[in-house]
């Protein structure tokens, strides 16, 4: 009698990385820009809300600054796969700061702006199933549209960009913890301007995969982007 091997391979685990711990500036607001108010809570709490309900996601750290005074009012701040780091000076920073405090070799993090609340879980699953096809790792990335120029100092066009090849990265981006974590700090050590984990990954280099995502997934950095998330959150939540 044959019998049908019921061993199914231990997934890695997939911890999640947040960077929340920037002051937002250039959204002029009152307050840091992830706890501006959106749908019914704030920024960080939408996009926390994604991660945490994602049924692949293991565990979520969130990373927030030393001096931040509204996150413990958050009630995902009690929830009990997420956990809190300090964070850095700069974005790279807060990501080491995270993924230093993961004591699981072998599992993936999938890093994301706290200031992105509109990721869906289509596209996280989209990322998380690239795994097989890119095991070095990707990053969700939205093809570029419009037509791109390079400015001269004195604020005319240069010149057109080609576009075709040209995409706008995004988050989260997905990779070995292993990997990851000395490819930030060798290339933050190098002096490299480390703006996503993919530049880092390149700098070490690993070519990432990209993986076409929504370009609804868009990062709140100046004021009028945040009119705009809360359009595009309540078209997810009436379509889902
Ligand atoms: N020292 C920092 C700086 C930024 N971030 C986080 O990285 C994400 C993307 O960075 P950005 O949009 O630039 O946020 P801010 O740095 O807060 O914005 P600004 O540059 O306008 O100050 C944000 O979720 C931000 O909270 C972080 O964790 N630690
Ligand atoms: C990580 C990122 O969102 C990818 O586009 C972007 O690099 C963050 O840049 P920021 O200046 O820290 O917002």
């Amino acid at each position: 009698m044959s019998h049908q091997s019921s061993f199914k391979p231990l997934q890695p685990k997939v911890i999640a990385v947040v960077p929340a711990a920037g002051i937002g500036s250039r959204m002029k607001a009152e307050c840091p820009k992830q706890y501006l108010p959106l749908a019914d809570s704030c920024i960080l709490a939408v996009t926390l809300d994604v991660l945490l309900s994602h049924p692949a996601i293991d565990e979520v750290f969130v990373a927030l600054n030393a001096d931040d005074q509204f996150f413990a009012q958050l009630p995902q701040a009690q929830h009990p796969k997420l956990h809190q780091v300090i964070g850095g000076a700069e974005r790279v920073d807060s990501v080491i700061a995270a993924l230093k405090q993961i004591d699981d070799a072998v599992s993936w993090a999938l890093v994301h702006d706290a200031a992105r609340p509109c990721l869906t879980h289509a596209d996280i699953d989209k990322l998380l199933a690239s795994r097989e096809q890119y095991p070095q790792g990707a990053i969700l990335a939205a093809p570029v549209r419009d037509t791109m120029k390079r400015a001269r100092k004195d604020g005319c066009i240069d010149t057109t960009v080609p576009r075709d090849a040209l995409w706008h990265a995004l988050t989260p981006q997905f990779f070995p913890t292993a990997t990851l974590l000395p490819a930030l700090e060798q290339a933050v050590q190098a002096g490299v301007n480390v703006t996503d984990e993919a530049s880092a990954m390149e700098w070490a280099g690993v070519a990432p995969g990209l993986v076409s995502g929504r370009a609804d997934n868009i990062k709140v950095t100046h004021p009028d982007d945040l009119p705009l998330a809360a359009l595009y959150l309540a078209h997810h939540r009436s379509i889902n």
